[in-house]
């Protein structure tokens, strides 16, 4: 065990109980910034999967907020010191979908802290349990990891280059993200982080050459290729970010049908994975 890991292994246990009636007028707003105009929503409809990332939002109040626009650490979430945090991948399954307009919990709780040393530097990676619960059955489960970076080189921008070719039958769609959209996702998610919306902090404190792109943004834009394709039900979700995108260039979302599950990869303009994962289907 690492002096960070034992440092911070009181954490893991730590749990957090948060209610939300699951308004109707989020998912409007959240149709709106995907330009879903198909999406039913009213009191009775279902969230559509990974949607409820824009409910259960941060509560702290604005003098709790660090510089960087997340709430202080020290809370529900250790106090890492490395000051680069980023959403690195999720697992969810998907058990039942849930309604909107009706009272819903979310427990969370601390599962596992590592560190790790990595070709950017040194690594925590913080893994956070959810589960999802409306009129007392679960609905959803999910983990994901957190990675907080210690400072390090700039990251460079990628090197515009041919992307490889589309598998066939595969569905793409390439994003342009602008800083509109990733304003609006920054807003949906109630994420304060300076690396989304203010390109001098991006770029002078945390060393990125423009503004990120939210790893859930991309996981959204993917299974949303996913849900507006194919009828089957999305029973589960996985992803992985492997290199930040950023407000630069256009990215292209690929999905590549198989028997009972998507592979989805979001590339970047360079050509690489920035992105991958695997929604299983019903
Ligand atoms: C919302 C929100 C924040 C955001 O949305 S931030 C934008 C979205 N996130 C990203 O863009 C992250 C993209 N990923 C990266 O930038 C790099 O993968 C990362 C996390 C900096 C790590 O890169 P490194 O090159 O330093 O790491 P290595 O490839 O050398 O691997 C070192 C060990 O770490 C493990 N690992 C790497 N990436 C991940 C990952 N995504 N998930 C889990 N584990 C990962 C890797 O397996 C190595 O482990 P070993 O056990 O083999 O040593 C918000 O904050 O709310």
């Amino acid at each position: 065990m690492s002096d960070a890991e034992a440092a911070f292994s009181s954490w893991i246990g730590t749990t957090e109980l948060l209610e939300d009636d699951l308004s109707p007028a989020q998912a409007h707003a959240a149709a709106a910034t995907l330009d879903d105009a198909t999406t039913m929503i009213n009191g009775n409809a279902t969230l559509p999967p990974l949607w409820h990332w824009f409910y259960f939002l941060p509560r702290a109040p604005q003098s709790k907020l660090s510089s960087d626009g997340h709430p202080e650490r020290g809370g529900f979430l250790p106090p890492i010191p490395y000051p680069r945090r980023m959403f690195a991948g999720a697992r969810l399954t998907f058990h039942h979908a849930m309604i909107l307009g009706r009272p819903a919990q979310r427990k969370g709780e601390i599962r596992n802290i590592v560190q790790k040393s990595g070709r950017s530097g040194n690594l925590a990676f913080v893994t956070v349990g959810y589960q999802f619960y409306q009129q007392g059955i679960l609905c959803l489960d999910e983990e994901q990891d957190i990675v907080y970076r210690e400072p390090g080189p700039p990251v460079p921008a990628p090197v515009p280059a041919e992307l490889p070719p589309v598998p066939e039958g595969a569905w793409t769609r390439t994003v342009t993200p602008d800083p509109r959209l990733l304003f609006r996702f920054s807003a949906l998610t109630f994420n304060a982080h300076r690396i989304h919306y203010d390109r001098p902090y991006a770029i002078n404190e945390e060393g990125y050459p423009g503004l990120v792109v939210h790893g859930p943004l991309t996981a959204v834009l993917l299974l949303e290729l996913v849900r507006h394709t194919t009828n089957r039900r999305i029973t589960g979700f996985s992803f992985r970010g492997q290199a930040p995108l950023f407000d630069l260039a256009p990215f292209r979302l690929v999905a590549t049908p198989e028997a009972e599950r998507v592979m989805l990869e979001a590339q970047g303009p360079d050509g690489k994975v920035a992105l991958s994962a695997v929604a299983e289907l019903g």
